[in-house]
């Protein structure tokens, strides 16, 4: 259960990295969602590091480029053994489609599980104005994510990333049968920062997310371990982490 939610590893290089590892107690039965920053400074061995410290991984670059060169570069990706990768929906169904191909033919080759491929819908830091006054959507945030959800399952997509005030909309539309992840998660008091689409853990589960990402309010805070267990225990409900 712990490991639906993914703490992002949101930090600046291996050394931060193996800090905040070791501020909550190690990998095992966790996620780390390892992103641009750390993984443009420390490349792929940082990934097997924390692969290492037993941490299963969510590698989250989302690409968006050319059906050949992300096909390409997804074969390269799937052979790093990580649990999830992500794309732009946006880039269209040809281009998530040949993400899919890449991670199985990367997958058959190197004889690893494919990664489980996760398309972005609208990232959380978009706002209904942003949409229409800066992207030019005629659709409103809800269409527009459905839209880019169905066609993310059209094109063979595992899930998507949406904010939690989507999921339950999408579980109606697209399915349950799809895996729903949702940052934007902040607890009534934290710091909302350059989110705008948020929720607490424990609305995002109401509405149905599958799975949840918190950055900033644990690896930014002054006490990860407890920071964490909060978050959890929001998440989880009545469970008990074990
Ligand atoms: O729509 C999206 C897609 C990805 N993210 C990523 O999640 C974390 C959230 O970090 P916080 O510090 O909890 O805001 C971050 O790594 C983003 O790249 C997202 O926020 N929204």
């Amino acid at each position: 259960m712990s490991q639906s939610l993914m703490v992002a590893f949101d930090v600046p290089d291996k050394k931060a990295a193996l800090k905040l590892a070791e501020e909550l107690g190690g990998g095992q039965g966790k996620t780390a969602k390892v992103g641009m920053e750390l993984y443009y400074k420390e490349g792929a061995a940082v990934v097997q590091d924390l692969q290492e410290q037993g941490f299963a991984i969510f590698l989250d670059l989302k690409l968006f480029d050319i059906p050949n060169t992300v096909q390409k570069a997804m074969l390269q990706l799937a052979r790093l053994g990580v649990d999830f990768v992500t794309v732009h929906a946006m880039g269209g169904k040809k281009m998530l489609q040949a993400a899919k191909r890449g991670l199985e033919q990367g997958a058959l080759e190197s004889g690893l599980p494919a990664p489980k491929l996760l398309a972005v819908t609208e990232l959380t830091s978009i706002s209904e104005a942003i949409l229409k006054d800066e992207q030019n959507c005629r659709l409103n945030l809800k269409e527009q994510v459905e839209q880019l959800a169905l066609l993310a399952k059209a094109a063979g997509c595992d899930g998507v990333v949406c904010s939690a005030l989507e999921v339950a909309d999408l579980h109606q539309v697209v399915g349950d049968d799809f895996f729903y992840l949702v940052p934007g998660i902040r607890m009534a008091n934290d710091q909302v920062g350059d989110q705008v689409r948020v929720a607490t853990p424990a609305k995002a589960k109401a509405w149905g997310a599958s799975a949840i990402v918190v950055g900033r309010p644990i690896n930014q805070s002054t006490d990860v371990k407890t920071a964490y267990q909060a978050y959890l225990a929001d998440w989880q409900g009545s469970e008990q982490e074990k």
